[in-house]
């Protein structure tokens, strides 16, 4: 595998430097005047899997765009008729309905026939590229941005846009209109509001891990009651507010049926399909934010402190004084969702495995706990969580051997060239991530395969390479932070107050999200004596 570092050229904008993302406070203005010119094509694409599972249906919308070998564009650029195009592979049909099942499996026996890879499409329509080269992956993934090198493609699939709401991040296409949307939303997840939330952090994880021991014989099935307390995280966080077990349940159950719509193909929205459930659920769903957003715009106006996530959407301001509307905030508090939950989830139950199966491991993180507490005393803190490495390297060495994300979509907007290929314009890519995590050249010769947390703490281990589980540049996990203080908020309380025992001798298989537990991971759990 070739290890050319990721440099690019582009036909319509020569650009000398990978491009660098610059957050600025942006103004509406500046992203509706960017937004009145041709606005790009929507193209029917074939997507393995994205973050949301959105493609894990045919997509519905537009015109087919050229194969990635015949575009025009290239035509025109000379230069890249010079190089090579990526290898264009023919699979049976069955691979390829497989890798709606399982797309790593799929992904891996693709890039079997190179680092570069044109597989077929999955429903007779456009091939996609295979971006098996890290450093490539990155560039691809930096020109979401202002340069409009590449354009995120999440949105292809139209009923799917409606699920999530137009406005949220993870649908919207256009480089200006995201920048402009994510800057404002950014503003909740800065390290000083998620320092304010960490009393809430401690209180539901401290909740669960009570009712998990008084449980009978303290025995729980791990992964579900994972989901349960993920669930109930990220919605007492990001509403800020405390909701009854029934409350919570209730908009669980609400949650789910959105997920279901999401692969609901052939999406007919009537009451009994479960696209038709999942958009009475979104509508369910949004109403409930809608009255917290007006309670908060309440509070607001009388000058009254404001809790959670929402408190920060709704006193976010660009330049002007112009603040998000209520559609954009209840579509990105929506997708907030759905992708702060099953990601954490299923993170933490492969945390609770490894650790299992490695005592070491888990010996080193009961030390750091104990020095963490010589120093902070019980209450967490912004600070005590940051004395945490051997935690979080615990939690990226997981994600570096299950990674839930395994592929974005995105879509080369110009010509481009990628170390030595040709990627002409309208080219269909994956990202393969957790292909790329398991071909990282820093760990090729060091039994890649081995859950080995230490890797993680070294000078080389502490820098990104291939190992990108949040997303790289510009469209990067807005939650990142968060999800690491709630992982390392979750494994100090367990660890200072509980012994437990997982059955981590079971089998993996694709879950919603990454590969879960066949056995569901039961675990028994008690109170340090
Ligand atoms: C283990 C936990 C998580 C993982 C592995 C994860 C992973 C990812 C990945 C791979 C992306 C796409 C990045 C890109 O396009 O470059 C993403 C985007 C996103 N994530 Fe997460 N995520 C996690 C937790 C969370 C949490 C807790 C939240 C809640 C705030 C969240 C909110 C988002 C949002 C809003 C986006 C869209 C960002 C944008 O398009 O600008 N994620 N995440």
């Amino acid at each position: 595998m070739s290890k050319s570092a990721g440099s690019y050229f582009s036909c319509s904008a020569r650009v000398p430097a990978p491009h660098v993302y610059v957050a600025r406070r942006p103004t509406r203005l500046a992203y509706q005047a960017s937004t009145t010119g041709s606005a790009p094509a929507i193209t029917t694409q074939d997507v393995a899997s994205t973050y949301t599972a959105t493609a894990a249906a045919p997509t519905t919308s537009a015109a087919p765009a050229s194969a990635a070998s015949s575009s025009s564009n290239s035509a025109a650029c000379p230069f890249l008729q010079t190089l090579k195009s990526p290898p264009a592979i023919e699979l049976p049909w069955t691979v390829r309905l497989a890798a709606l099942l399982n797309p790593e499996e799929y992904q891996q026996q693709v890039l079997q026939h190179g680092e570069m890879v044109l597989a077929p499409g999955m429903f007779g329509n456009q091939r996609q590229l295979l971006v098996g080269n890290g450093d490539h992956a990155k560039t691809v993934l930096a020109g979401r941005g202002d340069a409009g090198l590449t354009v995120s493609n999440n949105s292809v699939n139209l009923k799917i846009t409606a699920i999530f709401g137009e406005h949220a991040l993870v649908m919207i296409r256009d480089a200006a209109r995201h920048k402009y949307l994510r800057t404002l939303i950014t503003s909740a997840y800065t390290p000083e509001a998620i320092a304010s939330l960490i009393p809430r952090m401690e209180a539901v994880v401290a909740k669960y891990l009570r009712s998990w021991a008084a449980a009978e014989g303290g025995r729980v099935m791990a992964y579900e009651e994972l989901k349960l307390f993920t669930f109930e995280f990220i919605v007492a966080v990001v509403l800020g507010r405390d909701y009854d077990d029934a409350q919570v349940a209730h908009m669980m159950r609400l949650y789910q049926a959105l997920v279901s719509g999401i692969m609901g193909w052939p999406y007919l929205e009537l009451p009994f399909t479960p696209y038709g459930r999942a958009m009475a659920a979104r509508r369910q769903l949004a109403g409930m934010f809608q009255e917290v957003v007006d309670e908060a715009r309440g509070k607001l106006q009388k000058g009254e402190a404001l809790g959670g996530v929402v408190g920060s959407l709704v006193s976010a301001q660009d330049e002007e004084g112009n603040r998000l509307t209520d559609a954009e905030i209840t579509d990105n508090l929506l997708l907030v969702l759905l992708a702060g939950f099953d990601t954490s989830s299923t993170t933490l139950t492969a945390v609770l495995a490894n650790l299992q199966q490695h005592p070491k491991a888990l010996k080193k993180l009961r030390q750091e706990q104990d020095a963490v507490l010589a120093k902070h005393g019980t209450g967490l803190s912004a600070a005590a969580l940051r004395d945490m490495p051997y935690a979080e390297a615990v939690i990226r060495e997981t994600l570096r051997l299950s990674n839930v994300v395994s592929s974005l979509a995105v879509e080369a907007a110009q010509d481009l060239q990628l170390g030595e290929w040709a990627v002409p314009a309208g080219t269909a890519m994956a990202i393969p991530f957790i292909q790329l995590a398991k071909n990282d050249p820093r760990w090729l010769n060091d039994e890649p395969e081995a859950f080995r947390p230490e890797r993680m703490l070294t000078p080389e281990g502490l820098k990104p390479g291939w190992l990108m589980p949040f997303g790289h540049a510009p469209r990067y996990c807005v939650g990142a932070t968060l999800a690491l203080s709630e992982m390392k908020t979750f494994l100090a309380l367990l660890l200072r107050g509980y012994d437990f025992a997982c059955d981590a001798d079971t089998t993996w298989a694709p879950g919603a999200l990454g590969k879960v537990p066949r056995n569901g991971l039961p675990m028994q759990i008690s109170r340090k004596v």
